[in-house]
């Protein structure tokens, strides 16, 4: 399996991937190019949509030896026998650890909370995000966090996420302030040639 622990993590968007074909293509573009991490981020609501596109893409991360991630939605997560990303109201840590097992990807958000990032290693997360860092097309209501908190952050020894705005400009500098994770939607899915941006994106960590 490829090493998930550092490098790029692309969440998908129902918006700028209205359809299988196009979600698809997208994916299998950022995966082939060198992603550590897929997450499939729907907020349809349409059941059935979400667990063919899920079953869809776990073949494709599968294929490509990349973990995928189910936003939200730990009962997906098992029966795919994938990881989760759970937020602060989408259900306990401790439980879907439980449920999961040891092995599985369980992401835990925390904000610009250290408090949040505390409650979430002790309950077993398998890594730490914070956010946003910048403005977001994607999540604009999200709330701020200061790039400082990922140095904070160290103390888990759990791999640190960088989410919010992320693009070509700034990930260098986020990169340099600690994350070991930078997690995008539109710096990745906007383009129509997802590949050539991960490969420019992925730059950041040579350094
Ligand atoms: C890697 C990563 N970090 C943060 C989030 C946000 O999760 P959440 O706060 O539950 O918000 P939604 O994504 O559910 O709108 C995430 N999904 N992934
Ligand atoms: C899903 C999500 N969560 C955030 C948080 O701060 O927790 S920011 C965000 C959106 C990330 O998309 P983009 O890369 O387009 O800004
Ligand atoms: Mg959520």
């Amino acid at each position: 399996m490829t090493q998930w622990k550092q490098g790029l993590y692309a969440l998908t968007d129902a918006q700028l991937m209205p359809d299988d074909a196009t979600l698809i293509d997208r994916c299998e573009a950022a995966l082939s190019a060198g992603i550590a991490l897929l997450q499939y981020r729907d907020k349809s609501g349409d059941e059935g949509r979400r667990e063919r596109q899920a079953r869809a893409l776990k073949a494709l991360c599968d294929h490509y030896e990349t973990p995928l991630i189910i936003n939200d939605d730990a009962a997906l997560a098992w029966r795919l026998g994938v990881g989760v990303h759970l937020g602060r109201s989408d259900g306990s840590i401790a439980r879907a650890r439980k449920a999961l097992g040891p092995d599985a990807i369980i992401g835990a958000t925390c904000q610009d909370s250290l408090e949040f990032a505390e409650q979430a290693a002790r309950e077993g997360a398998s890594y730490l995000a914070f956010g946003r860092f910048y403005p977001s097309l994607t999540k604009p209501d999200a709330p701020p966090a200061e790039l400082s908190i990922l140095a904070r952050a160290a103390r888990f020894d759990l791999p640190r996420v960088a989410i919010g705005g992320i693009d070509a400009d700034n990930i260098e500098a986020t990169v340099g302030a600690g994350a070991d994770l930078i997690a995008l939607v539109h710096g990745i899915f906007s383009h129509e040639d997802p590949g050539a941006v991960v490969r420019r994106l992925n730059r950041a960590f040579d350094r």
